[in-house]
């Protein structure tokens, strides 16, 4: 029997596909991942102990009754999710992008809710391991998909559309993030276009930002059928944002203000891309507009926190040269007295890092910040001319704050995950 389908089969009698021995139960199959720290092979024998009902390993060392040896676990679990997918047979949209893939996909999972039953990535899950794992979780009662996408090189889209066979698609944007594995921004592109490849070539549809001069050229170079959304096409007007009312509100001409619980402009296009897809899946504007109302981060993303002596823009899931632009300019235009900026390093940005903390610091100058504080390394090599104040870590600047409070202040907290600036998060 084709080992693909002999792992289906036992998977259909209900396991869930686990890569964490300490996390199987009893029917789950446990697929022996390698990866930087540990051998999932040498946990087999401990996986069945549990009960699991099928253990897939790829070094004989450790076949015994209950294993299944097969070349490649990781390719084993890419395939059953491919053909899980394919037997599934529903609707599924991918979405990709630099940044507002989760946050898209958190907002659209709540729109589609509202008329389909829908399964979607949880948390994070968007690479290689992350998206297989995605697929599988779907039940056979899902009605609709979403899938995120993440890649920080070239080819990576191309092999999770493979997976996903997406029918419809979103680039959110392209950005200078991860450069270092693309290689530059061209890269970047090419490696997000890789979606819309897929869908040209398979018949799909693609959603896209037409006010984004690149994605609207990246469309454009191909033949791939798509569906465009903006501000002005939509006729969002968006609310000045002020210290008392920081989340981002727009009004659309048919259901007047949305207020979301989002801070930030560039969330924006977040939610246009909301009502675009609800739109072409028939949900109503107005259950739109509540789905997306119903929507509160809690992930550290664009996250607004009052804490008793400050309120803070808690953004350290991640951070890249785009994504930190955004927020400064959001945050240099509310009316807010007193504004601090903690600020980590950007990571996976290869040759680009220092003219990029470069930019960025030179930008955090122009903010109004009554204070700049920066964490990490990079940073830190670029800030020696700058009044500024820079610590190599974030424990570092935990102890200063100890003796140092930041009190009665707009703290924009952002940098790359990393930097784990939420460690600064408890003295605000
Ligand atoms: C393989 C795995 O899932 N590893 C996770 C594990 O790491 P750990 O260091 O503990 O172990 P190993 O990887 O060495 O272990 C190999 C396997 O052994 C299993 N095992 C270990 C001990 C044990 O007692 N029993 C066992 O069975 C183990 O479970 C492994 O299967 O734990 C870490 C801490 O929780 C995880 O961080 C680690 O997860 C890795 C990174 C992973 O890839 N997880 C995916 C499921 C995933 O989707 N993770 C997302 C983050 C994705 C991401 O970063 N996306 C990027 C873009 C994509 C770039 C891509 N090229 C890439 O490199 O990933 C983005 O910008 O969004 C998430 O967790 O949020
Ligand atoms: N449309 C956007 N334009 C610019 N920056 C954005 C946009 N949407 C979100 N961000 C920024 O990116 C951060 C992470 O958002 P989100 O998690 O949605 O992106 P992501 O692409 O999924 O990133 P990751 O894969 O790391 O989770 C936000 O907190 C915000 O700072
Ligand atoms: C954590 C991973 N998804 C990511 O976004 N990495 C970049 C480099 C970051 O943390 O900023």
């Amino acid at each position: 029997m084709d080992p693909v389908l002999f792992i289906y089969s036992f998977l259909q009698k209900g396991g869930r596909a686990i890569t964490d021995s300490r996390e199987v139960g009893p029917h789950d199959v446990f697929f022996a991942l390698r990866g930087d720290n540990f051998d999932g092979n040498r946990f087999a024998l401990d996986a069945i102990s549990k009960g699991t009902s099928l253990v897939v390993i790829d070094d004989p060392a450790f076949a015994v009754e209950g294993t299944l040896l097969v070349s490649n676990v990781l390719e084993s679990l890419q395939r059953v999710a491919n053909h899980h997918r394919r037997v599934l047979g529903i609707p599924i949209l991918g979405i990709t992008g630099s940044n507002g893939k989760t946050t898209t996909k958190e907002l659209l999972s709540k729109v589609l809710q509202k008329k389909f039953k829908v399964s979607f990535t949880q948390g994070n899950l968007n690479n290689h391991i992350g998206v297989p794992l995605t697929i599988l979780s779907f039940s056979t009662t899902t009605e609709f998909g979403i899938v995120e996408m993440g890649a920080n090189h070239l080819h990576e889209i191309a092999q999770l559309c493979s997976i996903t066979e997406p029918n419809f698609g979103i680039v959110t944007n392209v950005g200078k993030a991860h450069l270092d594995g693309f290689g530059s921004f061209e890269g970047v592109k090419k490696g997000k276009g890789e979606l819309y490849d897929y869908l040209a070539k398979n018949k799909g549809l693609a959603f896209y930002n037409q006010s984004n001069a690149y994605l609207s050229e990246m469309i454009a170079s191909r033949t791939v059928d798509s569906i465009s959304y903006s501000a002005s096409l939509f006729g969002a007007e968006l609310y000045p944002t002020t210290s008392k009312e920081p989340f981002l509100r727009t009004s659309l001409p048919s259901v007047g203000v949305v207020s979301t619980h989002l801070f930030g402009k560039y969330n924006l296009e977040n939610v246009l891309a909301s009502f675009a897809v609800g739109r072409k899946f028939g949900v109503p504007d107005l259950l739109i507009k509540e789905a997306i109302e119903e929507y509160v981060p809690g992930n550290s993303r664009s996250q607004i926190v009052k804490t008793e002596n400050n309120t803070v823009l808690l953004d350290c899931y991640n951070a890249n040269p785009t994504s930190m632009r955004s927020a400064l300019m959001d945050v240099s235009e509310i009316d807010n007295g007193k504004k601090i900026a903690i600020l980590g390093d950007m990571l996976e940005l290869g040759s680009f890092s220092e003219e990029e903390h470069t930019a960025i610091l030179n930008q955090a100058m122009d903010c109004g910040f009554e204070k700049i504080f920066l964490v990490g390394p990079l940073f830190s090599k670029v800030a020696k001319d700058y009044p500024v104040s820079s610590f190599p870590d974030s424990a570092c600047l935990l102890e200063h704050f100890a003796n140092n409070p930041v009190l009665n202040s707009f703290v924009l907290l952002k940098g790359s995950r990393g930097i784990r600036l939420e460690k600064v998060f408890d003295s605000l």
